[in-house]
């Protein structure tokens, strides 16, 4: 990344130093092929960042490597400054890294307690006290704590997983289509649960295919497609600025506004600046 690039691509990100900072990275699967072809983001203490785009953009895979589990070909990862390029997920859950994949995200034999103390399989002494902090943000599994977590729907399952990666008291989440499969009121509450986690002092990304929802609760948002950073900015600007309704959002987000605009007066749109995208 050129030095006159980096602002843009990070448009609307705070001053000082990242909590994590993934800087043109490249990464794939198979040997040759890379997914990511130079892909950058920041996490400032505190935020809640989105990552959006179209289908195979390589959203869920940026998640991935940020997570030590797609090999990074080339660029750098950072936490606190700290070079953590390829670093393994256990290790990156020492140094205080969650992360809740989109599928097969709970032990199902297990019940939800069981679950929430393999969150804290390396320090298990922490775990009667960060059950209590724990339960206190998922007040709905208290009852349940002694259930297997197999027995449980889609919307509780991602419950207990979200759960399950703050029990080691993580500064940094990842969270992988958190919304993905769930009826639109349990959306709603995952995507509220996210916000109130972040609001209790977890820096959040979110990869999400609910795009709206996703714009709507995040500070800032990256926009890919294919592989590469399409768009970022706050979230409120994305969702109305024109160059990502058309490029993203398209109909869906015409459909949506349609639906609320007869239930609410219309919000002001924002209007496009220039120099608003990343390329
Ligand atoms: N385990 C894997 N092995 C090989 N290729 C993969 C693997 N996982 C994903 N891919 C490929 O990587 C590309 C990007 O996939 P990825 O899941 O990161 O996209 P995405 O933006 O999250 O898409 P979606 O919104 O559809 O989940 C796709 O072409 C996909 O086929």
């Amino acid at each position: 990344m050129t030095e006159t690039t980096a602002p843009v691509v990070h448009r609307g990100a705070p001053a000082g130093e990242p909590l994590l900072h993934a800087d043109d990275l490249v990464a794939g699967y198979l040997p040759g092929v890379n997914i990511l072809e130079g892909c950058s983001l920041v996490l400032h203490p505190g935020e809640l960042v989105g990552i959006i785009g179209p289908n195979g953009a390589g959203k869920s895979t940026l998640l991935k490597a940020l997570f030590g589990l797609v090999g990074i070909r080339s660029g750098r990862l950072t936490l606190q400054g700290d070079d953590i390029t390829n670093l393994r997920a256990d290790a990156l859950v020492r140094r205080g890294v969650g992360f809740v994949p989109q599928s097969n995200n709970v032990f199902p034999s297990l019940t939800i307690e069981e679950n929430l103390q393999m969150g804290v399989f390396q320090t298990p002494q922490k775990f009667h006290e960060r059950l209590e902090v724990v339960l206190h943000l998922f007040p709905e599994l208290v009852k349940r704590r002694k259930q297997r977590a197999g027995a449980l729907s889609g919307g509780e399952r991602q419950m207990v997983a979200m759960a399950r990666a703050l029990m080691p008291e993580p500064s940094v989440l990842l969270l992988d289509e958190p919304s993905a499969g769930l009826s639109p009121v349990r959306q709603d509450e995952a995507f509220l649960r996210t916000r109130r986690i972040n609001k209790a002092g977890v820096s959040v990304v979110i990869v999400e295919q609910n795009a709206r929802r996703a714009l709507q609760i995040c500070d800032r948002a990256y926009v890919l497609d294919q592989g590469r950073n399409a768009y970022s900015g706050r979230g409120r600007e994305l969702m109305h600025d024109p160059k990502v309704i058309e490029l993203y959002l398209g109909t869906l987000a015409t459909d949506v506004d349609a639906a609320r605009d007869a239930e609410a007066p219309p919000a002001p749109r924002a209007e496009p600046r220039s120099g608003d995208t990343a390329r």
